[in-house]
């Protein structure tokens, strides 16, 4: 389906809905800085052919404005004539709807995100098991383990999104970049909020557990 095709109103609501995501990280600082981005797809998924809205780059995300958000082809190419930048990690996004079909990607910098991203960064994964809230990736087994990958935090975001083919697992809906922040997706934004809430939680869990054991893996 082209760009054109899709309503008015169906980008109004997705942009809507970014906006009400957007305010509600920012009061928990989930964008110190200007960091971290966000998007949602827009119409069907077709991998030859998807549209997302995306942050315009270097925007204070704790702001509501009318020039927040641009809507992006499946390059990352701005489909509409504007002034704004899409985010500098747009190609990231990119991937992650190719591989998966997902209909939002957060992408968020906190300190618990950070803290883990360096201490597991050697292994190339975060190992996690047995902790309830794992349940949140729609994952019931017992004593359940989850590996979140963490690659290297090139400079040049290409180099990056080039390695996310490597390391995405379908059944963990989170990929984390090395002293940098994580990137969350699901079905709708409602999903990837729940999965995002999740790994920080997650993060913090293990950061604390650490402490309390000394510091060992
Ligand atoms: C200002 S530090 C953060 C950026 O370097 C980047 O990592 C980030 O998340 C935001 O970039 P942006 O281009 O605004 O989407
Ligand atoms: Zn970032």
């Amino acid at each position: 389906m082209g760009f054109e095709k899709i309503t008015l109103e169906h980008k109004r609501q997705v942009l809507e809905e970014l906006a009400d995501i957007k305010a509600l990280f920012a009061s928990r600082n989930w964008f110190p800085g200007t960091s971290g981005n966000l998007s949602m797809r827009v119409g069907e998924f077709d991998p030859e052919q998807f549209y997302f809205a995306v942050t315009a780059s270097g925007k204070d995300k704790s702001l509501r404005t009318p020039e927040d958000f641009l809507f992006v082809d499946k390059h990352g190419k701005a489909i509409e004539t504007t002034t704004l930048k899409p985010s500098a990690e747009t190609l990231i996004h990119c991937e992650i709807y190719r591989l998966t079909g997902c209909g939002a990607v957060f992408h968020v910098h906190t300190v618990f995100n950070n803290l883990i991203s360096e201490f597991f960064g050697p292994e190339g994964h975060v190992p996690i098991q047995g902790i309830e809230l794992i349940k949140a990736f729609n994952i019931w087994e017992e004593n359940a383990e989850i590996r979140v990958p963490v690659l290297p935090n090139f400079a040049d975001i290409p180099s990056i999104a080039e390695l996310v083919p490597g390391v995405l697992d379908p059944k963990v809906p989170g990929i984390l970049l090395r002293n940098h922040g994580i990137y969350a997706w699901g079905k709708d934004a409602f999903e990837a909020k729940r999965h995002l809430e999740a790994f920080e939680f997650l993060f913090e869990v293990m950061y604390r557990q650490l402490l309390l054991k000394g510091n060992s893996k």
